[in-house]
């Protein structure tokens, strides 16, 4: 089995990450697994990309070995695309979940177009080559209310569209087929089978 380094300390997208690359016999392994310990990389860009990038680019830098980076988030169309790349601390410092699924519901009070996307770039920095990027979607629409507790960050609250429930509500297989980390993923197919 190959393993491939995930420049991530977000559980949530760790065992999503784990299940889509078992599948090619790899095992994925975040920064909290390795043994000595990472600083956080800061998250500096005003794009999903450069942000993807700088933690990529960073930690294969560091480690000498080929890494993948997700920045991700949740862009509401009623809120001009907001939190987008501040999605994890949108209502501020240390991240909270629940807070920031608190803060989406008080400002879409009473707004009725509630469309909203999840977005997820992919960063993968092999030392010494160019970086590559993929980007993935996923459409859906801001709940009234939270429901489910599967997932992680705002699943609660994002009805993908064609569902009548949250992705919290979804079992993680579900989540799995039709998130925009899978469609990032999937675009990354042939590079992964490539990896030694
Ligand atoms: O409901 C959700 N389902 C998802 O599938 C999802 N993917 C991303 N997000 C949100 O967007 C932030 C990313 O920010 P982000 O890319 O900087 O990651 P992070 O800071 O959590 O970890 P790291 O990878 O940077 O270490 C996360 O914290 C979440 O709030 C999601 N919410
Ligand atoms: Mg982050």
């Amino acid at each position: 089995m190959k393993d491939m380094i995930i420049a991530t300390k977000n559980s949530g997208k760790t065992k999503e990450f784990k299940t889509f690359f078992a599948e090619y016999d790899i095992n994925a392994m975040s920064l909290p697994e390795l043994s000595h310990e990472i600083e956080d990389i800061e998250e500096t860009g005003t794009t999903f990309e450069e942000n993807a990038a700088l933690k990529a680019e960073q930690i294969a830098e560091l480690l000498q070995i080929p890494v993948l980076a997700d920045d991700s988030g949740l862009v509401i169309d009623a809120l001009d695309g907001r939190p987008g790349v501040f999605s994890a601390r949108f209502a501020g410092e240390p991240k909270d979940d629940q807070k920031n699924i608190d803060k989406v519901l008080a400002e879409l009070e009473g707004v009725a177009d509630r469309t909203a996307r999840f977005v997820c770039v992919l960063a993968v920095s092999v030392p010494g080559e160019k970086t590559v990027f993929k980007k993935g979607y996923c459409d859906g629409r801001i709940a009234d209310a939270q429901a489910g507790h599967n997932g992680f960050g705002y699943d609660p609250i994002f009805i993908p569209k064609g569902y009548p429930q949250t992705m919290a509500q979804l079992s993680s297989d579900e989540k799995n087929r039709i998130s925009h980390r899978s469609d990032a993923i999937h675009q990354l197919r042939d590079w992964v089978k490539n990896l030694r």
